[in-house]
């Protein structure tokens, strides 16, 4: 549904039976990017947000994948970023490392952890900076139409408040245009300093995945998609996942049922029989 405005969200919608089929969508289709770009480019440059997301991602430790990816070709990097120590348990850079990047063969050197040594203003420009290097070489590719960097698949989940990344509702963030990295220190989800890429940055990479599940985010992923929600007196453009719409790159949403089952196209089907 338009906007009063006249934005129409676009989108594309995967929904699954439990996050146990959805983690498996999800690692298919990383799986198949993965492959796209390196035959297209020779890398492939993905961008990881922390919460659930990366548990789903543990399915890319196992056959077929584990053998298949080329692993070789993958530079990681972080949407965002809570400034704790990397061996805190807050950080989503020792989730990562966890679940996945201690049980692949991703070259060290690939990795782009954030510094966790310096304050969360000097971590996000040194961030930026990192990036601007790795553009200019194109192992991050850049966006024809802006100067941004073009990620080949940004992963982001979604807070029942609609936000993504470290971009909050009403937050002044959101309007930066410029930056490509920014940082907070009044994050309403703790803990309060984070570093994050800007929407500018999310909205020019060629694929961008948002992975979903529980019924504690129903209402939220139906304002986000929808436009509305009978149930909430949120106005859905507040949503920061509203605002996720690349401008020459493709968005899929993958979401169990539970978080699905407020959608118009959901609530619209026949029961099963
Ligand atoms: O570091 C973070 O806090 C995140 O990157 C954040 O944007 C997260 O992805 C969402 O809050 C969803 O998290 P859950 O899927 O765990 O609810």
């Amino acid at each position: 549904m338009a906007d009063s405005d006249g934005f129409k969200y676009k989108g594309d919608f995967r929904i699954f039976e439990n996050v146990d089929e959805l983690a498996t969508g999800l690692v298919d289709y990383i799986a198949e990017i993965s492959e796209m770009s390196v035959k297209e480019r020779g890398f492939f440059s993905i961008a990881l947000s922390g919460g659930s997301l990366i548990s789903f991602m543990g399915k890319l430790c196992e056959a077929p994948y584990n053998k298949t990816v080329d692993w070789g070709k993958w530079h990681i990097f972080w949407v965002d970023e809570r400034v704790v120590a990397k061996n805190h348990v807050d950080s989503n850079y020792k989730l990562a490392k966890e679940v996945l990047l201690s049980k692949v063969p991703i070259l060290p050197s690939h990795v782009y952890s954030i510094n966790d040594n310096v304050s969360a203003e000097e971590a996000a420009s040194e961030y930026e900076f990192v990036l601007r290097q790795l553009v200019k070489t194109r192992t991050v590719n850049v966006s024809e139409s802006n100067d941004c960097p073009k990620f080949d698949l940004i992963l982001l989940g979604m807070g029942p408040d609609g936000h993504i990344a470290s971009l909050f509702p009403w937050h002044a963030s959101l309007d930066l245009k410029d930056d490509w990295v920014t940082y907070i220190t009044d994050s309403p989800k703790p803990p309060p300093e984070r570093i994050t890429f800007t929407l500018p940055v999310i909205n020019s990479a060629s694929n961008v995945a948002v992975a979903v599940s529980g019924a504690a985010k129903a209402v939220a992923v139906k304002l986000v998609i929808d436009g509305y929600c009978k149930e909430s007196t949120e106005f859905a453009t507040a949503l920061p996942a509203r605002k996720v719409q690349p401008s020459d790159g493709q968005l899929v949403w993958f979401l169990d049922n539970e978080a699905a089952s407020k959608l118009d196209s959901v609530a619209s089907q026949p029961p099963p029989v």
